[in-house]
């Protein structure tokens, strides 16, 4: 059944107490994110609006076969970012300027200089970056993204700026690649037209102006998300507003104006 998703608000240390419209932090909450319940016929895949207003924590996340390894089901977590806003200067740290040892990994862990051996992108409305599982990584402050993700919630802190959260540090290590971003995963994605932002193995996902063409079409012959970018979007003759996420039954229930812009994704 199509479907507007209902959504569940976290708090997070480095989220925001005022967030853009049309989204709201409840008074004296820092909203960091904004979750959409996966529906039961996409039970994989999980979409979150982030806000941030500090830095992330220095994190990496497990794949399938490690988070299963650990006793903890298939929890594998690749993801990407589609930067919808960036304040000037705002920045994601993605990767290392130079291949690590396990031990230099853990040093700078451990005294914090893990955060200056990252490669800090600057970034604006537009920046999109896949995120492979055992990246290291960590969002700065300034920005609002949309993250599509293998529907998990392992993350494993490094580093956290001294904050009084967990680490992670043992866990981190056995799945975190000391290693240069591969930056073929970047794109910077034009405002309007129709681009593929991610082709598998995790999930597909597309920037699509509307109306909806029969090449992307075609590759969505059962459920997907439809994440509208501007107005003129509709599942099921219901408008989707901005803000919203809808499950569809098929593409055929999607109707997206000319001029219009949706994010569609689905599980692979
Ligand atoms: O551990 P903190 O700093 O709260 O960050 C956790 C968050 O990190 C981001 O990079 C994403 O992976 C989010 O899905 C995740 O919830």
């Amino acid at each position: 059944m199509s479907s507007v998703l209902c959504t569940i608000s976290v708090e997070k240390p480095w989220g925001k107490d005022t967030l853009p419209p049309p989204f709201t932090a409840p008074e004296g909450q820092r909203i960091g994110e904004i979750w959409f319940e996966p529906p039961a016929a996409l039970p994989d895949l999980l979409v979150k609006y982030i806000f941030t207003s500090e830095k992330l924590s220095v994190q990496v996340h497990p794949d399938d076969d490690q988070s299963e390894a650990a006793g903890l089901g298939r929890q594998g977590k690749s993801e990407c970012w589609y930067v919808i806003d960036a304040e000037p200067g705002a920045t994601l740290g993605i990767g290392f300027a130079r291949d690590l040892d396990a031990g230099t990994m853990r040093a700078a862990s451990l005294d914090g200089s893990i955060e200056d051996m990252l490669v800090w992108h600057e970034v604006r409305a537009g920046d999109f970056f896949y995120i492979p599982a055992n990246t290291v990584h960590a969002i700065g402050a300034g920005v609002s993204l949309i993250e599509v993700q293998q529907n998990s919630d392992i993350t494993y802190r490094l580093y956290d700026y001294g904050r009084a959260r967990e680490l992670h540090l043992e866990e981190g290590m056995a799945v975190a690649k000391g290693e240069p971003y591969d930056m073929r995963l970047h794109q910077t994605v034009p405002e309007g037209g129709t681009m593929r932002l991610v082709e598998g193995p995790f999930f597909l996902l597309d920037k699509v102006e509307g109306p909806v063409e029969q090449a992307i079409a075609g590759d969505y012959p059962g459920a997907l998300l439809v994440i509208p970018r501007s107005e003129g979007v509709s599942v099921a003759s219901k408008a989707v507003a901005v803000g919203e996420c809808a499950l569809a039954d098929d593409i055929h229930c999607v109707e997206i104006a000319g001029g219009a812009t949706a994010l569609l994704t689905r599980g692979c």
